[in-house]
């Protein structure tokens, strides 16, 4: 199990007056609209299994894989200028100049709204890691090293099978060369930083693959919190589009207003979106709401489930008790389960809210 602690502002439950924090409606589940970027560096030799582990934690850590080698090939596919230069360089095991390759990772990092990025064979020498961080200002969260043999990274990469130019033997001992010469030196500057997480990259995939998860552990704790906080922004602005998606369709729920019942499904909750409508149509008058987390704990319990609990201080102004704050112990369940498209989504599938004693 894995904790966390920290606090954070949030907004509270139903009310007609709008959070000043806005809610992006088109945000996908696992997404962390508008926070800064974070970004895990991928390195290891060439055939360490770098894109296989990367395809795994896109799928269920909610990543955006950059692979530096596939931007690369697309650009040469694409007719660019530079599409000749880069093509001679991989197919010499040489490392195309950094401009280029920072050029095309910072394109798509703006293009994505995801900003959670793994960053696949980057930085491969010093002049990548001098020019992305001179023009990004992104520090790494930690950087993942797949270490392995050079023997068994040539075996797989000569019965790789995409056609690559580079993965024939000369060139593949070129890529080796480069490896130790350039990237090593990068990976030792991350290691005196207490940044690099290495990793036994010569055992079978799910082996290295359930290596690496708890390394995603504070990444599943802070998008838990972020969807909690999603969820209060939801009920706050009475956006109920929102509330439904984030709730499983049978939620479980104690709240005070149901006078110590289970609340199962979303009818409940519905009618107070439905209030909320209904008071905004008439133009109430109607007070603000708004409420501080304080102490919040995140438990990773399972690769499927996590619970979220905190303290709500309410306040609320323009209502007969202006000004007073009301404190709330509210206990979360979140499960991860998979989407018709098959994608994988968390879902509050539990709520337990009480008043605190002092309340
Ligand atoms: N742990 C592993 N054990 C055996 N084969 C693997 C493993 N990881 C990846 N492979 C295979 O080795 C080849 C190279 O893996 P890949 O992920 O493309 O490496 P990289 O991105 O580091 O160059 C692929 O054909 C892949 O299926
Ligand atoms: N940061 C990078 C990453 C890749 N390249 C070029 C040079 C590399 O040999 C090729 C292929 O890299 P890729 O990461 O796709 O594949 P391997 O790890 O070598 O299997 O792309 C580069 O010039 N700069």
């Amino acid at each position: 199990m894995y904790s966390l602690t920290s606090s954070m502002t949030v907004s509270d439950r139903p009310s007609v007056v709008s959070s000043s924090k806005e809610m992006n409606g088109d945000a996908a589940n696992f997404s962390v609209v508008g926070k800064k970027p974070k970004v895990v560096f991928v390195l290891g030799g060439p055939g360490s299994g770098k894109g296989t582990q990367c395809a795994k934690i896109v799928e269920n850590y909610g990543f955006v894989h950059l692979s530096a080698g596939d931007l690369l090939r697309a650009e040469i596919n694409s007719g660019s200028e530079n599409g000749t230069m880069i093509q001679n360089m991989i197919k010499e095991g040489k490392i195309v100049p950094a401009e280029v390759t920072v050029g095309l990772l910072q394109k798509a990092m703006s293009e994505s709204k995801v900003q959670k990025f793994l960053i696949d064979g980057f930085p491969r020498n010093e002049e990548n890691r001098v020019i992305f961080e001179r023009v990004t200002k992104i520090d790494p969260e930690f950087i993942l090293f797949f270490h392995c043999t050079e023997q068994e990274m040539e075996k797989r990469l000569l019965s790789r099978n995409q056609g690559r130019v580079d993965d024939n033997i000369d060139t593949i001992r070129k890529r080796f060369k480069v490896f130790v010469d350039s990237s090593l030196p990068v990976i030792e500057y991350y290691e005196i930083r207490g940044k690099v997480r290495k990793v036994d990259a010569a055992r079978p995939i799910d082996e290295v693959f359930d290596s690496i998860k708890p390394l995603f552990m504070p990444f599943v704790q802070d998008d838990l919190l972020t969807l909690s906080e999603n969820l209060l922004h939801a009920i706050d602005n009475g956006d109920y589009t929102t509330y439904k998606r984030l709730c499983d369709t049978e939620v479980t729920s104690f709240v005070p207003e149901a006078q110590g019942h289970l609340v199962q499904g979303l009818d409940f909750q519905r009618f107070y979106f439905d209030l909320v409508l209904e008071t905004k149509k008439l133009a109430v008058a109607c007070p603000s709401v708004q409420s501080i987390i304080s102490s919040p704990t995140v438990s990773v319990l399972s690769d499927d489930v996590g619970l979220v609990t905190y303290t709500r201080l309410q306040q609320k102004l323009g209502s007969p008790s202006e000004g007073m704050v009301v404190a709330y112990n509210e206990t979360r369940l979140w499960k991860r389960v998979k989407s018709t498209e098959g994608e994988w989504e968390w879902k509050n599938v539990h709520l337990h809210q009480s008043k605190t004693p002092s309340s």
